[in-house]
C-alpha cells in the first residue's frame, strides 16, 4: 500500500433502521470519511446521532444500505459474511466503553487468543502479547484475571487485545467513558502512545471534547453526514 492511500474510506454511506413502516430512522445519510495512514480522528456527536452505527459499518460489523467501505484500499462493499469476518479479524481492532475481556482468562491470554484465531503460533502470540502489555504499563499484571485488575488496567488490556493482530484500523467507542476523569486521561494517553508511530489509523468516538482535541482532527455527525468540527 502506498503511504498516501487511505486506511479507511467511507463514501456516501447511508443507513436506515426499519422497525415497521411507521418507525424508520435514517441514521446516516451520505456520510463520507477518509482516514490516512497514522491519522487519529475523534468522532463527537450527541447521543443517538449514529456514532456506533458509523463505527460498526466502518469495522465491517454492519453493512450500509448504500455507499462503500474501503479498508487499506480494499473495497469490502458487497462481500459475503465470511470474507468480511476474516478481514475484520485481520484489519480492524475494536475498543468499547466496557472492556469485554474474557473473565476466565488472564490478561496475557486475552491478548493471545485473538492472535491464535488469526493463525499466529502460540509462542509468537505470547511474545507479542507480553510486549504490548509491557508497553501500556501492565506487564506485571499479565497473569491476572480481569476481575483482579482496576478499571484502567482492564481497559489497557483491552487496547492490547485490539492491537494484537496489528490491524490497519482501530475503532474505539467511548474507550474511556467508564473511567473517572483522572484515570480516563491517563488511559487515553496510553491509547494514543500505543497507536502513534504504528501507522495505524484510529477513529475514536468520545463525548470528552478535551480528549478529542488531542487527536489530529475532530469530526462530528450532523444529520447523518460527517462534518469537520
Ligand atoms: N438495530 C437498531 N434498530 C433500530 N434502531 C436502531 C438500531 N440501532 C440503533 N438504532 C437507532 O439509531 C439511532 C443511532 O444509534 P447509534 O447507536 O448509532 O447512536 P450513537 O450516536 O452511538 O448513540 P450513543 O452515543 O447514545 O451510543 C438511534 O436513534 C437508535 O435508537
Amino acid at each position: 500500500m502506498s503511504s498516501d492511500e487511505a486506511m479507511l474510506r467511507l463514501s456516501g454511506v447511508s443507513k436506515t433502521y426499519n422497525q415497521g413502516r411507521e418507525n424508520e430512522v435514517q441514521v446516516l445519510n451520505g456520510a463520507d470519511l477518509t482516514l490516512a495512514e497514522g491519522e487519529m480522528v475523534a468522532l463527537v456527536a450527541p447521543s443517538g446521532a449514529g456514532k456506533s452505527t458509523l463505527l460498526h459499518i466502518a469495522g465491517l460489523l454492519d453493512t450500509p444500505d448504500t455507499g462503500t467501505v474501503e479498508i487499506g484500499g480494499v473495497d469490502y462493499t458487497g462481500l459475503g459474511d465470511r470474507r468480511r469476518t476474516v478481514a475484520r479479524r485481520r484489519e480492524v481492532g475494536f475498543v468499547y466503553q466496557f472492556h469485554h475481556l474474557l473473565p476466565e482468562f488472564t490478561a496475557l491470554e486475552n491478548v493471545v487468543l485473538p492472535q491464535l484465531a488469526n493463525g499466529i503460533q502460540k509462542d509468537e502470540a505470547e511474545t507479542r502479547a507480553a510486549d504490548l502489555l509491557a508497553r501500556v504499563g501492565v506487564g506485571g499484571r499479565a497473569g491476572h484475571r480481569p476481575s483482579a485488575m482496576s478499571g484502567g488496567e482492564q481497559q489497557r488490556v483491552a487496547f492490547c487485545r485490539a492491537l494484537a493482530n496489528a490491524p490497519r484500523l482501530l475503532l474505539a467507542d467511548e474507550p474511556t467513558g467508564n473511567l473517572d476523569p483522572a484515570t480516563s486521561e491517563q488511559v487515553f494517553d496510553t491509547l494514543v502512545g500505543l497507536v502513534r508511530g504504528t501507522g495505524l489509523a484510529a477513529l475514536i468516538a468520545t463525548h470528552n471534547l478535551e480528549l478529542a482535541a488531542r487527536m489530529d482532527r475532530v469530526v462530528r455527525l450532523d444529520q447523518g453526514r460527517v462534518v469537520a468540527q
